[in-house]
């Protein structure tokens, strides 16, 4: 079995927070998810997670604390999942990498299909 370091980025706009969905050919194809993706050899988390972002989604980000880590085992593997809290800076969203992304309120968030992983961090942003 394989082990990822994952980092997702949790973006806050106008009091919406960034969903994305994964394309249809990947892991958890389908499933909704904070865009991110595997941490690089050596690479620093928050460097990590603004170069997924920019290329999945083609936008800057402003990566701030860690909002929960979860550890989550697949059938195939273990996913460490650091999610951070982040601010959209500049840039126009475009679908580089990713199936769709909808702006969403906390209170939809629950209502999407979520990649397992995900929901400890939903559920620790309703907390907040
Ligand atoms: N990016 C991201 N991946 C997640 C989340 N939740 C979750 O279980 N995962 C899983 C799905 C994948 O098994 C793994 C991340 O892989 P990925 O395909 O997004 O990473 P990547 O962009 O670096 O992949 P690659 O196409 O370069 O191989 O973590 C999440 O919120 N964001």
């Amino acid at each position: 079995m394989k082990q990822l370091v994952v980092t997702a980025a949790v973006i806050e706009k106008d009091g919406r927070i960034l969903l994305a969905q994964r394309k249809p050919d990947t892991h958890m194809g389908l499933k909704w998810e904070f865009p991110g993706g595997k941490l690089e050899w050596g690479e620093d988390p928050r460097a990590g997670l603004a170069r997924e972002i920019r290329e999945e989604l083609g936008i800057d980000i402003e990566v701030g604390d860690v909002l929960e880590v979860v550890s989550h085992t697949y059938e195939d593997r273990h996913v460490v999942l650091m999610g951070y809290q982040c601010r959209y800076v500049c840039g126009e969203l475009q679908l580089l990498d990713v199936q769709d992304v909808h702006w969403v309120r906390l209170h939809e968030l629950k209502s999407y299909d979520l990649a397992p992983a995900d929901v400890p961090i939903v559920d620790r942003l309703l907390r907040t």
